[in-house]
């Protein structure tokens, strides 16, 4: 079966390569279809830049990266950003929502970035936000709800367009505990039930106990020997290999 993504080999440089440290380096790994992974590491060791990498946003200085079978780096900028649209739906630790549009709106900019019109899916996109908790909001603002509230649209937002893997950005790091417990159990149900491929990122041993998988980047590397492996990952294991590697 095709990977989500597959990254072989990666290695990025930020600014002019030269003797500079690269910040990440021969980064290999995948990321299977459904599959729940977690990376954690360090402030600084490359997490968020691993996820630019992966949606193409930025290029990898060596290596090769994979999304649905085919080689980022080889694509020209127009089809790496078709694909980034048709693949992947974000979900960002500061929610990322516009705020003059409101909730309903909102949740259709996937669809109408490609072009097409959200309101012929409006039974659609009501399905979801009432599905995440979140379905009397949709004339509210931004501004309107709370962080959690915020962080269910946007996961609503992540799957208007049928994309089949989320990439999460330190996703419960501006909510209180109990909002963002509820935001990783409806992570976990969009893994399990809809089948979407889901890459967290995180520095929350809590959050990261929800993954099928986790690895850990530190000084730019994956480290295969520490890499822990679900289901139920106990929340200890992930402190103590935290621990393990000074993170
Ligand atoms: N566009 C850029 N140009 C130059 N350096 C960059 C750029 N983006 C990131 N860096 C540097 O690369 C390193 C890794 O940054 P990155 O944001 O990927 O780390 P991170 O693990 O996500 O950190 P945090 O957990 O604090 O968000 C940092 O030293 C950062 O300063």
């Amino acid at each position: 079966m095709t990977a989500s993504v597959a990254l072989q080999g990666v290695f990025k440089f930020h600014g002019p390569s030269g003797s500079q440290t690269p910040i990440l380096r021969e980064v290999s790994f995948e990321l299977g279809q459904g599959e729940f992974l977690c990376v954690m590491g360090p402030s600084g060791s490359g997490k968020s830049s691993l996820l630019h990498l992966i949606a193409g946003l930025d290029s990898a200085s060596a290596g090769t990266i994979e999304l649905a079978g085919k080689n980022l780096e080889a694509l020209p900028q127009a089809e790496r950003t078709r694909l980034r649209r048709e693949q992947i739906g974000f979900v960002f630790q500061f929610f990322n929502l516009l705020p003059n549009l409101n909730v309903l709106e909102n949740v259709g900019l996937p669809i109408a970035i490609r072009g097409e019109r959200p309101e012929r899916e409006r039974g659609k996109l009501s399905g979801l936000l009432e599905r995440f908790g979140v379905g009397g909001k949709q004339r509210s603002l931004p501004h309107q709800l709370s962080g959690g509230e915020m962080q269910r649209v946007s996961i609503a937002r992540a799957l208007a367009g049928d994309q089949p893997v989320l990439l999460c950005d330190e996703p419960t790091g501006n909510l209180s505990q109990q909002a963002g417990l509820e935001i990783m159990k409806t992570l976990r149900q969009v893994c399990d039930e809809d089948g979407k491929s889901v890459l967290l990122v995180t520095h929350n041993p809590r959050d990261a106990a929800f993954a099928d998988r986790v690895l850990f980047l530190v000084d730019g590397q994956l480290d295969p020997a520490h890499a822990l492996h679900g289901p139920n990952i106990p929340v200890e294991d992930v402190h103590r290999t935290l621990a393990e590697l000074h993170i």
